[in-house]
């Protein structure tokens, strides 16, 4: 049987405004095992984002349970939800988040800079060996602004591998990429979960989760389908697809 990575029962998150109170997630239950490549889904308002910034540990739900790798998260200080935040998630978001003129190889050092264990010639070495998981061995050097938004997020995605996380927290990370990128970095994103990568990505867009094992459709702070994909598509396949760029 494989590890559960994530374990959540009867989960609320409730915001109070003025005399209202918001039910955001309104008692979800999942478990997320390893291996697994999950999509959660749902329109506007739904719950998506409430449910990311929990899963996380940026935000605490107002009850229920929530483990990630049999840590339950309810109980930690600021200092320790950040502890598990570096060492736990590797995260990715839309905006990929690099640091401005800082070299690719710089910024996917970055999440080691906080571990006291891991010194500086073997940080070198793990940036560059997730460079080249990414397909970014000769682009070390570059700056955010010398590398496409394709090259950016796989810089991103890089970084986000560098702690060996035991998940993948992605959100909307294809949302402002082009239907080309986007199929390339879903393809990337295949190839790291079939290499053993737990990832859980965040999305609105459908054919994203069509690429995933697994998706868990959000509405109203409720789950309202939780269902295995038995027809994955590569995204490799659906690039090969496409119609050719002209050069
Ligand atoms: N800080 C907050 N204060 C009050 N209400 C909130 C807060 N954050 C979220 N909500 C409410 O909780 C519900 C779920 O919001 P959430 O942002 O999680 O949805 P979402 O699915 O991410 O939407 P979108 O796709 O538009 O980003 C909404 O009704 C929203 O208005």
């Amino acid at each position: 049987m494989s590890k559960e990575i994530i374990k959540i029962e009867d989960l609320k998150r409730e915001f109070t405004m003025g005399t209202e109170t918001v039910h955001a997630l309104g008692g979800i239950s999942f478990t997320i095992k390893e291996g697994e490549f999950v999509t959660i889904m749902g329109s506007s308002g739904s719950g998506k984002s409430t449910m990311l910034n929990i899963l996380g540990c940026l935000d605490q739900p107002t009850s229920g349970i929530y483990e990630i790798d049999g840590v339950k998260v309810k109980d930690l200080s600021r200092n320790e939800l950040a502890t598990i935040r570096n060492e736990k998630i590797g995260f990715i978001f839309q905006s990929y988040n690099l640091l401005a003129r800082t070299s690719a190889i710089e910024n996917v050092e970055l999440p080691l800079l906080y571990n006291s264990k891991v010194s500086t010639e073997e940080r070198r070495e793990r940036a560059i060996k997730a460079l080249k998981m990414v397909g970014l061995g000769e682009r070390m050097d570059h700056t955010p602004s010398q590398l496409s938004g394709g090259q950016q997020q796989r810089v991103a995605i890089a970084r986000s591998l560098v702690n060996n996380p035991v998940m993948i927290l992605a959100d909307e990370a294809t949302g402002n990429l082009d239907t080309r990128t986007s199929y390339e970095i879903m393809s990337l994103f295949q190839e790291l979960n079939k290499q053993g990568i737990t990832i859980t990505f965040v999305t609105h867009e459908p054919d994203i989760a069509t690429f995933s094992n697994r998706t868990i459709i959000l509405k109203d702070g409720h789950v309202i389908k939780d269902y295995q994909n038995d027809n994955i598509q590569s995204a490799a396949v659906e690039l090969a697809k496409l119609p050719k760029q002209d050069d």
